[in-house]
This record gives C-alpha cells, sequence and structure tokens, in this order.
C-alpha cells in the first residue's frame, strides 16, 4: 500500500530523491501518498540533486585524482620554522579527512563538518560543553549507548537528566528551565521508532529563556531522508558506522553545524583529545557515502515491502511508511523517506527468540544501514545496556523484533522470514496462508486504537 514501492514489483523506475523531493514514492496502489515530502535547503554551494551531490566531488589532490588518496602520514613538513603549511599533525588535520568533511558539510546543509571515530565519539564531543549542573532534556526510548553515556555523565560529572516522551513537545516544555543546555532528540527512536516533532521543539526551546543546544541524532535516516539543521537544529551528529558507510566495515561519526563558534568549541574537543578519524577511515566513508542515495533506495523499498507483508499477517508492526504509524504525517513533513529499520512484536519474548534463531538470510546482529539485512532484540543486544527496569518504565516491549533491512532481493527475504516465522510457531497456518497467533494479533489491535487516537482531533 503505502509511500515507497515494493521493489519485488519492479520499481526500479522512481527517481532517487533530489532536493525537496520524496525518495522513491511510487504509489503501487494508486493512493496512499505520503504528505509533502520534507523540504531540503541547499547550502555550502550545493548545485545538483543531492543524489548527484553525494558522488560529486571537486578534487583538491595534486594530481587531480578522482579518488581522494588516503595521507596516511601523522606528520606533514613545514615550509619554515614558524609553520607555514595547511597540515602539521594529522591529529589536528589530514587531507582526506579535510576532504571527507566538506564533503559532509555540504551533504548534511551544514557550513561545517567533522569527522571522528564513532557515533559515541561524536556524541563524547559534544557533551564535553557541558557543566556539572547543567540540565540535559531526552526521550524516554533512546539508542541504548547514548543512554549509557548520559547516565555515566549524570553519575560522574553532575549533569542532571530528564528523560522525557519527546513525541510530546509539551513534555519538553515542562521540564525546560534556565538550566537546561542541551536538549538531545532522535528520530524515528531507536528500537521503538517513534517520531520526534525537531521544528516545534526547536522553536520551544530557542524561544524560551534556556540557553540550550538542540542536538539531533540523524543517524536512523542519514543525510539522504533528513537534514535536521534545516528544521533549527543547532548540532547533528550522526553514527557513520550505519548509512553513511553502508557496509559495516568501519567504525564512524560525524557532526555538522551552522554556528562557527559551535564549529569551533567542537574540533577543539577533537584536537585536544584526539578522537578525529583515521585517513584509512575517512577513505572507506567518503567511498561509502557515494552510493548513498542508491542502497537508501533499495534498503527502504524492500523495508516497505517487509513492513506491508509482516501488517498483512497481523503483526503489529513500527515503520513510519505504514499509515498505520500514528505519526505517519510528522515524519512526512520532516523527512524524505522511512529508512530501513522497522520493529515489531510478538507477545512472547521467547517466541521472538526462536524466530530471530531461525531466520537464516537476516543475520543476528546489532546495528543497521547496512547492505545485509539484520535481525535482532533490542533488550537483549543493542539496548541491553539499559536495565530491565527502566526498559519496563519506558515501555519497550522485551519481545520487540527489530529488522534492519538490506539490499538483497525482497522475495528472498520475504521467504526466509516466512520460513522462520513458521518454524518459530509465530503464524498459524491455513488454507488461505498463514496468520500471526493469537498473542501478536491482540498487540496489533491495540496498535490500531493507538492510530485512531492519535489521528483524532484533540
Ligand atoms: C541511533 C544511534 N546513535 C548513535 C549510535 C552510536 O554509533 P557508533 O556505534 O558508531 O558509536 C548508534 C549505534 O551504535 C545508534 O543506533
Ligand atoms: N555492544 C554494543 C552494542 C552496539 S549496538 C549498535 C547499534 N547502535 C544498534 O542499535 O544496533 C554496545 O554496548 O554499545
Amino acid at each position: 500500500m503505502s509511500t515507497p514501492p515494493g521493489p519485488s514489483k519492479g520499481s526500479s523506475s522512481s527517481k532517487p530523491n533530489g532536493v525537496g523531493k520524496a525518495i522513491a514514492h511510487i504509489d503501487l496502489d494508486g493512493h496512499n501518498l505520503p504528505p509533502s515530502p520534507a523540504p531540503s535547503s541547499p547550502r555550502n554551494g550545493r548545485k545538483y540533486a543531492l543524489a548527484t551531490e553525494l558522488v560529486y566531488t571537486e578534487s583538491k589532490d595534486q594530481y587531480g585524482a578522482s579518488s581522494m588518496p588516503i595521507y596516511q602520514s601523522a606528520t606533514f613538513k613545514q615550509t619554515s620554522a614558524n609553520g607555514g603549511s595547511e597540515y602539521d599533525y594529522t591529529r589536528s588535520g589530514n587531507p582526506t579527512r579535510t576532504h571527507l568533511e566538506r564533503h559532509l558539510a555540504k551533504i548534511m546543509n551544514a557550513n561545517r563538518a567533522l569527522a571522528v571515530g564513532s557515533g559515541m565519539g561524536a556524541l563524547d564531543v559534544i557533551t564535553r560543553i557541558l557543566r556539572p549542573g547543567d540540565e540535559v532534556i531526552t526521550g524516554d526510548d533512546l539508542y541504548g549507548g547514548t543512554n549509557r553515556l548520559l547516565a555515566y555523565m549524570a553519575k560522574n560529572h553532575g549533569i542532571i537528566v530528564h528523560h522525557v516522551d519527546t513525541t510530546t513537545p509539551e513534555r519538553v516544555r515542562g521540564v525546560l528551565s534556565p538550566k537546561t543546555t542541551m536538549v538531545l532528540l532522535e528520530t524515528p527512536t531507536n528500537p521503538l521508532i517513534k517520531i520526534v516533532d525537531i521544528p516545534t521543539i526547536s522553536k520551544l526551546v530557542h524561544d524560551s529563556n534556556a540557553q540550550a543546544l538542540v542536538v539531533v541524532d540523524n543517524t536512523m535516516l542519514s543525510p539522504m531522508l533528513s537534514n535536521p539543521l534545516d528544521f533549527g537544529a543547532d548540532i547533528v551528529y550522526e553514527s557513520g558506522t550505519k548509512y553513511l558507510s553502508g557496509h559495516h566495515d568501519i567504525m564512524a561519526g560525524v557532526l555538522a553545524f551552522n554556528d562557527p563558534a559551535i564549529g569551533d568549541k567542537m574540533f577543539f574537543t577533537i584536537n585536544s583529545t584526539g578522537c578525529g578519524i583515521t585517513p584509512n577511515d575517512a577513505f572507506l566513508l567518503m567511498r561509502g557515502i557515494k552510493t548513498l542515495a542508491i542502497r537508501m533506495e533499495k534498503q527502504q523499498a524492500n523495508a516497505q515491502a517487509i513492513a506491508e507483508f509482516l501488517e498483512s499477517h497481523g503483526f503489529r508492526v513500527r515503520y513510519p511508511g505504514l499509515k498505520s504509524h500514528p505519526q505517519y504525517d510528522l515524519h512526512w513533513s520532516i523527512s524524505r523517506g522511512a529508512g530501513a529499520v522497522l520493529s515489531f512484536e510478538t507477545g512472547d519474548a521467547h517466541l521472538s527468540e526462536r524466530i530471530v534463531e531461525a531466520a537464516r538470510l537476516w543475520g543476528i546482529s546489532v546495528s543497521f544501514g547496512c547492505v545485509n539485512s539484520l535481525i535482532s532484540m533490542p533488550c537483549q543486544m543493542s539496548h541491553a545496556s539499559i536495565d530491565p527496569k527502566t526498559r519496563k518504565e519506558r515501555q519497550m516491549p522485551e519481545d520487540i523484533i527489530r529488522l534492519c533491512v538490506g539490499i538483497e532481493d525482497v522475495d528472498d527475504l520475504i521467504d526466509d522470514l516466512s520460513r522462520a516465522l513458521v518454524q518459530a510457531g509465530a503464524v498459524t497456518v491455513t488454507l488461505d496462508g498463514f496468520h500471526a497467533i493469537e498473542s501478536a494479533r491482540a498487540l496489533a489491535k491495540v496498535s490500531i486504537e493507538d492510530s485512531d487516537a492519535a489521528a483524532a482531533p484533540s
């Protein structure tokens, strides 16, 4: 039914998204196109559609190398005793890294971007601006590592962290105070796929008397699908380990900003602590970025087909490409695609474990954004660092299964998932096909009631 096409039906004519265009939004059923896709206002001399800009670079290499070489050197010789050269030491700067950072600034709609050794490294750089007594407002559904770093800061550095349901901007307003110095948002959230209204929250934070920075983790969408700086965020960061590199062969983190003063502070920390990306990883990240548009197009078309498949068999599916997502309109007002991560529930954690372990083509692995499809149980894997009591308080279902969809043939993916569902006993097979077992169907019913409530006028 919904937004992006099911690629198994031959949808390759869809154009990868460009500035202001929705990605891959052929409407196979003749209905249910997304509302207006999020705008993307180009900065940094962007001339072409985003899919073009991802591959287009102007080489600064002395030989005009079309692929910026890896400057595998720790030091650079100076032209005089008092310096005089652009680079001196790779911790402070390296041509391969600079090339990547300029490219990142362009595709992230930023005045400046910086690259470090991992997504958590990027968040660490950002949180170093916090001082004891500072207050941070963040979500109640967050990547486990983000939650862990904030908990560490609260325990050891006197930072006060408020976890609220950021899907309701009023909850943010409720804890915002002059002591708030950072509001940290993730959308869609990992793994509950809740959508956060970045423009409304940014406005309310900036209009308040708090001197707070709005920081957005854009890992779940990548610059291909969203540019949160355009919606008022002060800092955007991402795990480059995911979509940007796309092959799960490097760790990387990126940061982007428009305010030069913020950029200078972040650079100071990166240089002082030595967490900048290595030349080799900068090269690999740059190479990965060039295929982001085509990978994302295929990944999210596959994800759409799989979300529809699971939903049509009676499972509760969380994916913003489905009309049943309670915040479908909000998502499409701030994004140009639904991404390729979805989650679903079965009503029974042991049953979910059996499904995950029965899958063959889907690798049991943390992470997402890679060309290979992955299946995981967040409560036991990516989010295991959040203790069970907190997970329960934050309504994180122990049975939730996360699917991170890759670029394989979608029929193979669906066949393998179907076989795993049957083998695990998650479906009952009848003459007219198969249906999710009762525990899973009951959850789907609750989710329809949720989306009806979200759609009702308040
Ligand atoms: C939403 C999100 N943000 C940040 C990170 C951290 O990235 P990295 O693993 O590159 O440190 C991850 C995953 O690890 C993530 O899922
Ligand atoms: N053992 C790791 C888990 C990494 S999870 C990676 C990714 N963000 C995901 O959501 O799958 C850790 O403790 O950080």
